[in-house]
């Protein structure tokens, strides 16, 4: 277990794999409110890194900080051992093609159905036949269990559940090495949001996938992260196993991990 934001650079990196993502020293904010301050964290590969704390300390700001798509203020972040600030346009395209991302919203472009909209990072970045996208679509439909039905069937047709898995497969279109989830299970019902965690679960190991999840769902954390990082005051405040965060004193970490709804889950 780290505290205070000190991860302790590589301590344990070699039993845990590389880090894939490292941040240091990150400051992001908009205007006159610093959101995040001197930040510290490492992701390390084929982890599932779970991100939680209380609404609006930051985490969604993090991930897209850490997609450039917030600037930063301060600080430094590789992803697969490329600083984007710094890197060309190739290398920056290169590690783009290596990420996949959902965002909260699922975000599917609701004019195209769930093959064409998982063949739209294909058609950005891959040159294949059409033939080829159809094969490679489908079977990204299929991993993320979804019918072959679902293949032509619109956004507005699909249930919760189906959205996340059809994003999910969008997200692994390029045979990413990290996957970005913004909270992917809100809005599911319970089994729906279980089903899903145990497809990421199966993903990530199955694939070696690096999943960096942003997520309120307790049950999520316990059984689809190997790791959890809290945010508090602006930076990390404790990362480690499920089980370390129960024995951090915080009056935060304490009702989140220790509250009523924790009971159930640990007990
Ligand atoms: N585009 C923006 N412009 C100004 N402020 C923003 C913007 N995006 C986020 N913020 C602010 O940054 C802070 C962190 O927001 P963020 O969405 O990262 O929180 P969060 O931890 O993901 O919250 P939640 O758990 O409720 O989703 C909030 O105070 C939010 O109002």
């Amino acid at each position: 277990m780290n505290t205070n934001g000190t991860n302790g650079g590589t301590n344990g990196a070699g039993a845990r794999g590389d880090v894939v993502i490292r941040v240091r020293g990150l400051t992001a904010g908009f205007e006159d409110t610093t959101v995040l301050e001197n930040l510290d964290l490492d992701s390390y590969r084929g982890e599932v890194l779970g991100v939680v704390g209380a609404s609006g300390t930051g985490k969604t700001v993090l991930l897209r900080t850490i997609l450039g798509l917030i600037p930063k203020r301060a600080g430094t972040i590789e992803i697969l051992g490329v600083d984007l600030e710094t890197a060309d346009a190739d290398a920056r395209e290169a590690i783009d093609q290596r990420l996949g991302v959902l965002f909260q919203q699922g975000a599917l472009f609701s004019s195209l159905n769930v093959l064409q909209n998982v063949q739209v990072p294909m058609r950005e970045h891959l040159k294949l036949s059409a033939r080829m996208m159809d094969e490679l679509a489908r079977l990204k439909i299929e991993m993320v269990g979804l019918p072959p039905d679902a293949a032509t069937k619109f956004p507005s047709e699909l249930s919760g559940g189906m959205t996340k898995r059809a994003g999910l497969a969008r997200a692994l279109a390029l045979d990413p090495d990290i996957v970005f989830l913004d909270e992917p299970t809100s809005g599911l019902d319970p089994i729906g949001a279980a089903d899903f965690d145990e497809l990421i679960g199966t993903l990530s190991e199955s694939l070696g996938l690096t999943v960096f999840m942003v997520t309120h769902d307790l049950d999520s954390l316990h059984t689809a992260c190997n790791r959890i990082a809290v945010l508090a005051d602006k930076r990390v405040l404790i990362e480690g196993a499920f089980s370390d965060m129960l024995e951090f004193d915080h009056p935060w970490v304490r009702s989140y991990f220790r509250g009523t709804r924790a009971r159930g889950i640990t007990a």
